[in-house]
């Protein structure tokens, strides 16, 4: 895309009213714009990261057995008024009411909705265990929106929700989502630490969060110093059961714990290896046994004849709000630094000299070159001076840049610098081609 024909609208300073960096910089590098308190617009540039971060996690929830389907975001309060949530669940619900008078709701999570199309449709143990997901706008009235979308009133969660027959049954699908969301968050370059949650409006004993350790996070964490090792890919079986579970017992064996579950005990025997920090809740799993499916009246007939009411558990990550946690852990003084995995493109091409017939024809030539190799690149052709776009390419933190300059091209040059590391090679385009494609 060359930028003279986008639609990026850079600020240099941030709004004032921007506490958190990566609220800041969402903000200068026009990735979001704020249209009502809580709730944003998602920006070409911020919407190109958006849907590369939902497809992250599109493809783990499938390579963990997941299925995709799309609810809807407005909900009948009827749902809500037989799993007897609908009262208790407060001020957080955008509550409606449609022409015909009927009560509605926007809905904050989707328990309800996915019990009822599975009570409707699941007759058998044969329609077990079945996960079921969807990636879909939440509304939650916070009473304190802020940090930007990291804590929004419209949001967009993927909430996961199992049904199997048994206590052992639904607690194979939480490890088989446990798994799920470390390879999801590694893939995004962020270490996420899973820690024993409360469960709140959502209910259930067993939850973890997955907390990204981050300064300006709202939770206040305590881990074991082991939980400081580079995030990995597991590549799991994720239809052995016993090796899935040893997989999490086998992290959840390092102690990690929010301020509301602390184990006072576990910490003084960690001693010096103990460590306090903040972080960012980018991810909760619960198992909740038949919290919903029994007063929702689902059941199935069992391989006996008789009636299962399935055990359930639901799963959510915040895909909006993990925009927010990567920048959080990925920026310099300079801007953001996209990981390549969800970067709005791979490479920026600067023209240094856009009044200069030699380097536009370069640039143009490189620009029509990585198009055709499939390479996304953003090509800063406008009429403004050198030092204005390197600012504008660091600000918006793709992972490369290619800059051409009168110089360089006399030398049969041009230079590729890498916005993470900072290092610049000078090379042929030939060279920076191949190094790009
Ligand atoms: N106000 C918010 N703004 C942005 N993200 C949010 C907000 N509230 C929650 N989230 C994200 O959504 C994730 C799941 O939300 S939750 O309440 O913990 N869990 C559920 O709603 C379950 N029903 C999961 S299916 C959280 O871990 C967090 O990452």
């Amino acid at each position: 895309m060359r930028l003279s024909r986008h639609f990026i609208p850079v600020m240099k300073e941030s709004p004032a009213d921007a506490q958190i960096i990566s609220h800041k910089l969402m903000l200068r590098a026009g990735l979001i714009r704020q249209t009502a308190a809580g709730i944003y617009a998602w920006l070409p540039l911020g919407y190109r990261v958006l849907r590369k971060i939902e497809q992250i996690v599109r493809e783990e929830q499938d390579r963990a057995g997941a299925i995709e389907l799309l609810m809807p975001t407005i909900q009948s309060a009827d749902l809500w008024r037989q799993s007897g949530r609908y009262d208790d669940y407060g001020l957080e619900m955008l509550r409606i009411k449609d022409r015909h008078e009927r009560d509605m709701l926007y809905g904050p999570t989707a328990e309800e909705v996915i019990t009822a199309i599975f009570r409707d449709s699941a007759k058998s143990y044969r329609d077990l265990p079945r996960t079921l997901y969807n990636i879909q706008w939440k509304f939650r009235d916070e009473v304190r929106p802020r940090f930007g979308v990291m804590r929004g009133r419209e949001f967009l969660m993927k909430d996961a929700y199992s049904f199997d027959m048994d206590e052992a049954g639904a607690r194979h699908s939480y490890n088989r989502m446990f798994v799920a969301y470390l390879n999801t968050y590694a893939r995004m370059g962020l270490r996420a630490i899973p820690m024993q949650a409360d469960t709140g409006p959502i209910g259930g004993d067993l939850s973890h969060e997955f907390i990204v350790l981050a300064p300006t996070g709202e939770s206040e964490v305590f881990y074991h110093s082991n939980w400081e090792k580079p995030a990995e890919l597991s590549s799991v079986d994720f239809d052995d059961v016993e090796g899935l579970q040893a997989i999490v017992s086998g992290y959840t064996a390092d102690y990690a714990a929010t301020d509301e579950k602390r184990d006072e005990a576990r910490e003084a025997a960690i001693g010096g290896d103990l460590r306090q920090s903040r972080g960012v809740e980018v991810g909760h799993i619960f198992y909740f046994g038949t919290k919903y499916s029994a007063p929702m009246g689902l059941k199935v007939q069992g391989p006996d004849g008789g009636e299962v009411v399935p055990h359930m558990g639901s799963y959510g990550i915040g895909v909006s709000r993990l925009m927010g946690a990567i920048i959080e852990a990925s920026h310099d003084d300079n801007g953001i630094i996209w990981p390549e995995a969800v970067a709005p493109y791979k490479v920026g091409i600067i023209n240094m000299r856009a009044d200069d017939a030699r380097c536009t024809a370069a640039a143009d030539d490189l620009y029509a070159r990585l198009n055709a190799a499939g390479v996304e690149a953003l090509y800063d052709d406008r009429d403004e001076r050198g030092g204005a776009k390197f600012a504008t390419m660091d600000l918006i933190g793709l992972p490369w840049q290619v800059v051409i300059g009168p110089k360089g091209l006399e030398r049969g040059v041009v230079e590729l610098k890498n916005r993470k590391s900072g290092e610049k090679v000078e090379l042929s385009i030939e060279d920076a081609l191949a190094r790009l494609a």
